[in-house]
């Protein structure tokens, strides 16, 4: 007898995938209906990556089956993958630096197209879906932010029936991601299937029709997202709800961190000259930049972190000093710690144990002429594992087999445990579940509290309102006057998001 409902475009039956130590996967059923926008939902280190690399063929499962529209099948790369029209849009990005963003295209396609014909057809996708993308332009001069445009341009050039996108907003503007969702819906009227994975739960319930939760390697829910309250899907995912982060204090104290009248030229023809840039951050106050990634902000990120000491002399002041000239380690000793955006190269050398990870910016466990004391490091690795709910085989675990916020967890846990008196973050809560991020939040409010002076990068407005007591925005490589949180509103700081503060003489506080 024919069946009433649709073949599904994707069904598995009981997907298991081991790890060392871990089930990643365990039993793990799932069924996507044709143009149904599925959100997979879990806490970080639920299995949810693991078990889309199996669909795109990336990861072999041990045990399980995986239908497509109906015929069983055996991804076995995401070469057959693509061929049978399953595209993803991974959360690390896979893009070579040294090639252009129409090469990097190119490459995936297997010489289908010409190169310039590759360049042509990015330009019109990403021009038809809103989505702001260079097709020359190298792509180690791109931000996080505008690699994941590349990454969801070049997905939707394979024409796919099934796209796996493992959170694509984390990065994007709330602008974007309206037109992500825009492309999203429309891909789904004409019958693609969707596999979304995010740590938001507000963008699953305007998004999805569907939601399967994950925890721990197993389904532990499937619903209607649509029907079901932010309250109950964090009770699915995590148990329990996020707490609300403790009250603000008043008083902020001496300036920590000040920059004055720093101008740089771009550091490279794609990068961003930052003009006339100033800021202060007193003790006990946590302070925002916001703005959309690619304005300058990775460049002001360097020259404060230490990575780079191109900054002219003075224009950056560590209580009073000048350190504009001092590289990272230095300024780590003066008290100024950094946690950069890009996790995994800059902030965690990826085939080295978590425990050695420390090394990178923690002294602790070395010991008078360099003697590395082992057991004091893994002892100090174990701790932060334990305090931040890193999920991790172990101490010695490769900083890459860590899922996304794992990491993210362990490398914002391991600058905030060095108590610094100058904290400076980007991107804080990027691909964390909602109870991880209630978790940094409230560290980093602690610090403050303990008298940091914290620096937050965030393309995420909603997480700059929670966090700080004020804010300055960053536009073409300015930056503006600060505002305090508790008088902005999300409407001015977008109109600033596009430099218009200007506009606004008379509006501005000190
Ligand atoms: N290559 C690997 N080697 C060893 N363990 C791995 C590997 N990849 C994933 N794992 C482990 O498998 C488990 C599931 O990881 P996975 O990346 O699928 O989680 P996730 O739900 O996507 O998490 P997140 O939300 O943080 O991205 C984790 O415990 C992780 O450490």
């Amino acid at each position: 007898m024919p069946t009433m409902t649709p073949t599904p475009r994707l069904q598995l039956h009981q997907i298991t995938k081991r790890y060392p130590g871990v089930l990643a996967n365990d039993a793990v059923s799932l069924q996507v209906a044709p143009g149904s926008i599925h959100a997979v939902l879990g806490e970080n280190g639920a299995g949810k990556s693991t078990l889309m690399k199996i669909i795109y063929g990336v990861v072999a499962p041990d045990d399980g089956v995986m239908l497509f529209n109906g015929r069983p099948v055996h991804v076995r790369d995401p070469q057959q993958a693509r061929a049978l029209g399953i595209s993803m849009v991974f959360q690390h990005f896979s893009l070579f630096e040294t090639l252009s963003v129409a090469e990097n295209v190119w490459l995936g396609l297997q010489g289908a197209l010409s190169l310039r014909e590759v360049a042509e057809s990015i330009a019109v996708k990403a021009s038809e879906y809103g989505l702001d993308v260079d097709p020359h332009r190298p792509v180690h001069s791109l931000s996080v932010g505008e690699r994941q445009r590349v990454e969801i341009v070049r997905a939707l050039l394979t024409q796919p029936q099934l796209l796996i996108l493992d959170e694509p907003t984390s990065v994007l503007t709330p602008q974007a991601v309206q037109r992500l969702f825009g492309v999203l819906r429309q891909l789904a009227s004409e019958g693609c299937s969707i596999l979304y994975i995010s740590h938001k739960l507000d963008e699953i319930r305007a998004l999805c029709d569907a939601c399967t939760v994950m925890r721990g390697g197993r389904v532990s829910g499937v619903c209607d997202p649509r029907q079901t309250s932010h309250a109950e899907l964090s009770r699915l995912m995590i148990g329990s709800e996020p707490p609300a982060l403790p009250p603000h204090r008043a008083a902020s104290g001496d300036v920590m961190l000040e920059v004055r009248g720093l101008t740089l030229e771009r550091p490279s023809p794609y990068g961003t000259a930052l003009r006339d840039v100033a800021l202060q951050v007193r003790a006990g106050e946590i302070v925002g930049i916001a703005g959309v990634s690619g304005n300058g902000q990775s460049e002001l990120l360097e020259v404060l972190s230490g990575e780079s000491t191109a900054a002219p002399a003075g224009s950056i002041r560590l209580r009073g000093e000048d350190i504009a000239r001092c590289g990272p380690v230095a300024r780590r000793r003066r008290g100024l710690h950094t946690a950069p955006e890009e996790r995994l190269g800059r902030a965690a050398v990826p085939s080295l144990g978590l425990a050695h990870n420390l090394l990178l910016t923690r002294r602790d466990a070395v010991r008078r002429g360099g003697w590395l004391d082992l057991k004091a490091l893994r002892a100090q690795a174990a701790a932060l594992i334990e305090r931040y709910g890193v999920k991790a085989a172990g101490v010695d675990a490769p900083a890459q087999s860590l899922s996304g916020g794992n990491l993210q967890k362990f490398i914002v846990g391991r600058e905030i445990e060095a108590r610094p008196s100058v904290f400076i973050v980007a991107q804080p809560t990027w691909g964390v579940d909602v109870g991880a991020a209630a978790q940094i939040r409230a560290q980093i409010v602690a610090l403050r509290e303990a008298g940091c002076a914290v620096l937050v990068f965030s393309e995420e407005l909603d997480e700059l309102f929670e966090l700080c007591d004020r804010l300055y925005v960053m536009a073409q490589g300015r930056l503006s006057p600060s505002l305090p949180v508790a008088q902005a509103t999300v409407e001015q700081v977008g109109a600033w998001m596009a430099g218009l503060w200007a506009q606004e003489a008379g509006h501005v506080a000190a």
